[in-house]
């Protein structure tokens, strides 16, 4: 399974230019790991530090055979923001990019931790920028809680508070909870 981040804008044009989007995944969450005990003391720090500049050179190794690595995965996780779009604009290269991995029969996911819509209003989003994407094939993180709590049998007679956007207050209603809170605006 390959995950493609936001680093790593996916595009026909450049597939072959791009570094690799395992590296850079990889480095990323390893840095997120190193940085609890970063501020424990000054020498982790020396230490992540090192690290870090080594992973960041590892991530920059550019794609050296894009139709190998195409032909090793199944499955291709695309970011959204930054990947397939930025704000409302389509990346260029995207729609060429999706057909050529559809037309070798390769399993597309679309993945985001913007709350704001669901899955259905996501799916709308793609339309209107011109690409062919199922509602199944799109993880939204409002989507992903309302799976969580069905994943661990919560019960329908309680009330979930969210602290959240529209998208979370729509994925829960669809999937029968009840809900509080929801998107706040604060006045200065
Ligand atoms: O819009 C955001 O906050 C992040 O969105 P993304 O997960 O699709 O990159």
């Amino acid at each position: 399974m390959l995950v493609s981040s936001r680093a790593t804008v996916v595009s026909a044009a450049n597939f072959k230019r791009i570094s690799s989007p395992c590296s850079c995944s990889s480095s990323s969450l390893f840095l997120k790991k190193k940085r609890v005990g970063w501020s424990r003391r000054m020498e982790d720090k020396k230490d992540l530090l090192a690290t870090s500049a080594t992973a960041s050179s590892v991530a920059a190794q550019p794609l050296q055979d894009a139709d190998a690595l195409i032909d090793s995965v199944e499955t291709f996780i695309f970011d959204c923001d930054g990947v397939i779009w930025k704000g409302d604009k389509l990346i260029d290269g995207v729609p060429e990019t999706l057909e050529l991995l559809r037309s070798k029969g390769k399993r597309l996911v679309f993945v985001t931790n913007n709350s704001t819509k669901s899955r259905k209003q996501y799916g709308k989003k793609f339309e209107t920028l011109g690409l062919n994407v199922n509602e199944e094939e799109i993880f939204a993180s409002s989507f992903a809680a309302a799976a969580y709590l069905q994943s661990i049998d919560f019960p329908k007679d309680k009330k979930v508070y969210v602290i959240g956007e529209q998208g979370i207050l729509i994925e829960l209603e669809l999937a029968g909870f009840s809900y509080l809170g929801g998107p706040v605006c604060f006045r200065l």
